[in-house]
């Protein structure tokens, strides 16, 4: 724990006060000024001036506080009790002016510079995924240029919307024009849908992505794709992205910009095991849009995301001690 010898302070125990009680923390862990500091910082983003499509995502970080309230503190699928294993804390969120994207953006890599600045590693709930391209700026001012496992049912390297640079359709061309990203590791999972044309994978493929389409899941297997990408990846330091929009809408409907024929849940939390080894710097999740969930489906999916990233980060930190 970088913050003292201290054990790490846990989640409000759910068997003392029951857990619909009380404001929403992630996983009802402490909030990051109770602690002092924190070995992953759970960590808001209330930006959505990006999106192409239905709004909302602003509103992602918080229903996933509120959803996570059922997230216990035992993770059986990594064998691992993330939270003994590294204090992680809750950071609030960091504002941002949803009037100037251009200020929102410099506002979120300062924000993410801050709490990096800090040693802790950062598990961004966002918000619109314009967010991706200041975190990694920040992630690569501390550890270069790093690998990236994008989880998207969209590509997301546009290169404009309406003359607009920062958009949630542009992030990782940007980065990739920045230098923020190892082009010989970079990967998307759960693409499908209709494209603009077929330069889009033209221009994609130029910047080195591979891609792992969501029919290749459901083809090839979970196994196989996490194995193949785990090799793509090899010891680089990884960046995990996660649009909530690469499940299928049947298991995320709270989202922006939804397509057909997306990952299951099952599947996205399966591969996201799997990368246990990788050696995992910061990851996000963003796109969450309650106004169009039903009974906190997307938010449950995204909380349990969440958990097994920071999961990962934990265990990571507690055998590198
Ligand atoms: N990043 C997300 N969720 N969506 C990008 C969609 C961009 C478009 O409207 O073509
Ligand atoms: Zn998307
Ligand atoms: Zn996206």
């Amino acid at each position: 724990m970088s913050s003292s010898s201290a054990e790490p302070r846990g989640p409000v125990d759910s068997s003392r006060v029951p857990r619909f009680a009380g404001p929403a923390t992630f996983a009802r862990l402490p909030r990051l000024d109770e602690v002092g500091a924190a070995d992953v910082a759970v960590v808001g983003v209330p930006f959505d001036s990006g999106v192409s499509y239905r709004p909302g995502a602003r509103f992602g970080g918080n229903a996933i506080r509120e959803a996570s309230r059922l997230l216990r503190p035992y993770n059986p699928a990594q064998d691992a009790a993330p939270f003994e294993l590294a204090q992680v804390a809750d950071a609030g969120d960091i504002p941002v002016n949803p009037f100037d994207i251009t200020e929102a953006v410099e506002g979120v890599e300062a924000g993410a510079d801050e709490l990096l600045g800090t040693g802790a590693r950062l598990m961004t709930l966002g918000g619109d995924h314009t967010i991706a391209l200041p975190l990694l700026r920040a992630v690569a001012r501390r550890h270069g240029p790093v690998a990236l496992l994008h989880f998207d049912a969209h590509l997301d390297t546009w290169d404009t919307y309406f003359g607009a640079p920062y958009t949630h359709g542009t992030p990782f061309r940007r980065a990739v024009e920045e230098g923020l990203l190892d082009t010989s590791a970079l990967s998307h999972v759960g693409t499908r849908g209709p494209l603009y044309g077929r330069r889009d994978l033209d221009d994609d493929a130029r910047m080195g992505f591979g891609i792992v389409t969501s029919a290749d899941v459901m083809r090839r297997g979970v196994d196989e794709v996490t194995e193949q990408l785990r090799e793509r990846i090899g010891d680089r330091p990884l960046y995990v992205s996660v649009d909530i929009d690469v499940l299928d809408p049947a298991h995320a409907p709270g989202t922006g910009t939804p397509e057909a024929g997306g990952l299951t849940s099952r599947e996205l939390l399966e591969i996201l095991r799997g990368l246990a080894s990788c050696r995992l710097v910061s990851a996000d999740v963003v796109e969450v849009a309650p106004a169009y969930d039903h009974a906190e489906i997307t938010s449950v999916a995204a909380s349990h995301t969440a958990y097994e990233l920071t999961t990962i980060m934990a265990r990571q930190i507690a055998a590198a001690r």
